[in-house]
């Protein structure tokens, strides 16, 4: 099948590239000329495990194409398919501009019957917009679909080749046999069904991740005063099958370009009908305090913070990417540096995506671990990068003029720190107060 696919952000690019993989002859397509050019030469615009190798195969085999031209891409094409981004408006709302100017484009390019589908995450009744703005710009026959994507940075190759579901919402029974048809060799449940049920299944998906997340960060909260183990909670909560175990990781809260867009996206759909979504409210607000019990920490460890050095270790919003979107280290950061401390900040990947967004002097920005935690009066861990679950912490607290170790993300067992001489706070669980100085500051 012929498929073009508009924006190559993360969603795009990697569908893309995977479409590709399965067979298929595929233009991405982007506006960004600079980014277009990089995938031309065999780069990457993210980091992504296996994307790049992925997309060099199928360029060489020729199946995959990149291109800044956008009417010659849809007029080869039977799918076309929209994933650019809809970033948050001020009032939380999804910002619908993308999506507005690529289907005006898409509509002056049209030349025959194609299925136009919005992959990007749009509010509901989006995709009637897009019916109504495409009919006033071709009078032929095309149809619509909603194709909601629902794949993990880090894991998005996976995520895309072996998924959950695909859910397809449309009116159409020619487009549905097509995307059906498409999705089929993935093997996996396709649940059809109408336009706007498949657009609401992904902001409900989300919010309900997101319910999950702020759930057991409260749960973990309330462990750290009543002396219970959160890590063990989750786990016996798990075994019930109603509930799970996955998504029960307390932690310093979730960020990203997702999680906090499309729930306040949804809070907003909710507040346009006149309903007030408390429970999701709820969530955003937890979400947007427990990202500070960092601070509380270093606070009940060492008091004032003026003047004092606090390592940071991982800027990225989740391992294996370098993704720093509503990243919980952006906020932590201003706060240290509004507190008087330095912040001293290492990531694997996310380093200049991170200076991009916060090029603040009073940041020291550091090429390893170590060197992050060196000299430094307390260290905590925002990122669980496997290459800092696995550091000899032995050497770690050595380099360290303090002995605070506050893991945001549990990512350490209380038997890889004991004995070393660290106050260690998790989150959720007891905190290992071995005998220490607060050191002075200097
Ligand atoms: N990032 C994720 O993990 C993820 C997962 C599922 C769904 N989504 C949703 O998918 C959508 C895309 O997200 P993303 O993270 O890939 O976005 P992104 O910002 O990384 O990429 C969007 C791309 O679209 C391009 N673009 C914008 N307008 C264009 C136009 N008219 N023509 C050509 N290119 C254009 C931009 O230049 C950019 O490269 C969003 O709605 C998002 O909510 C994202
Ligand atoms: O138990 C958990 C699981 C995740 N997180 C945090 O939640 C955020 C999001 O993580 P994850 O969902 O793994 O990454 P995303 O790439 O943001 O993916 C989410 O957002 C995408 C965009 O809509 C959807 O497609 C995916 O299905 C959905 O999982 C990150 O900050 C994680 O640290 C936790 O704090 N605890």
């Amino acid at each position: 099948m012929n498929i073009t696919v508009i924006g190559t952000g993360y969603v795009g690019l990697v569908s893309g590239v995977c479409y590709a993989e399965l067979g298929h002859q595929v233009y991405c397509v982007d506006k960004d000329a600079e980014k277009i050019e990089l995938l031309l030469s065999g780069g990457i615009p993210i980091y992504e495990p296996g994307l790049g190798e992925m997309s060099c195969t199928n360029m060489e085999a020729g199946r995959l194409r990149f291109t800044t031209d956008l009417s010659g891409a849809v007029a080869d094409a039977e799918l076309v398919i929209i994933a650019v981004g809809t970033p948050s408006l001020p009032s939380g709302e999804a910002d619908l501009r993308f999506v507005d100017a690529a289907v005006r484009e898409i509509g002056a390019a049209m030349n025959g019957y194609k299925v136009v589908c919005v992959k990007s995450t749009v509010p509901v009744g989006t995709n009637d917009r897009v019916r109504e703005l495409l009919s006033e710009l071709y009078e032929g026959p095309f149809d619509i679909a909603s194709l909601p994507e629902f794949l993990r940075e880090g894991t998005a190759i996976r995520d895309t080749l072996a998924p959950d579901r695909i859910i397809i919402g449309t009116d159409s029974q020619r487009a549905s046999k097509l995307l059906s048809g498409l999705h089929e060799p993935l093997n996996t449940r396709i649940l059809i069904t109408d336009i706007r049920s498949a657009e609401m299944i992904k902001y409900a998906s989300n919010a309900f991740l997101a319910t999950k997340i702020s759930f057991i960060n409260e749960i973990a909260n309330i462990c750290e005063k009543v002396k219970a183990d959160v890590t063990e909670v989750a786990k016996g909560m798990g075994l019930d099958t109603r509930i799970g175990p996955s998504f029960l990781g307390a932690g310093i809260g979730y960020g990203g370009s997702c999680f906090p867009k499309d729930t306040t996206a949804l809070i907003q759909i909710a507040g346009n009908v006149h309903y007030d979504f408390k429970l999701l409210k709820s969530v955003v607000e937890v979400n947007k305090e427990q990202r500070y019990s960092v601070i509380s920490k270093l606070h009940q460890a060492l008091g004032s913070l003026e003047g004092r050095t606090i390592a940071l270790w991982g800027l990225a919003f989740k391992p294996e990417t370098d993704d720093v979107r509503e990243a919980p280290a952006l906020e932590i950061v201003d706060r240290l540096i509004q507190l008087g401390a330095t912040p001293k900040v290492y990531d694997p990947v996310a380093m200049d995506n991170f200076r991009r967004l916060r090029n603040h002097p009073g940041i020291q920005w550091c090429s390893s671990a170590l060197e992050a935690a060196k000299d430094s009066d307390a260290l905590c861990l925002l990122t669980e990068w496997r290459q800092f679950k696995e550091i000899n912490l032995a050497e770690v607290k050595a380099a360290m003029s303090g002995t605070v170790l506050i893991d945001g993300r549990n990512a350490f067992s209380e038997q890889q720190v004991s004995g070393l001489g660290f106050g260690y706070y998790p989150v959720g669980r007891p905190s290992l107060q071995e005998p220490f100085e607060i050191p002075e500051v200097v």
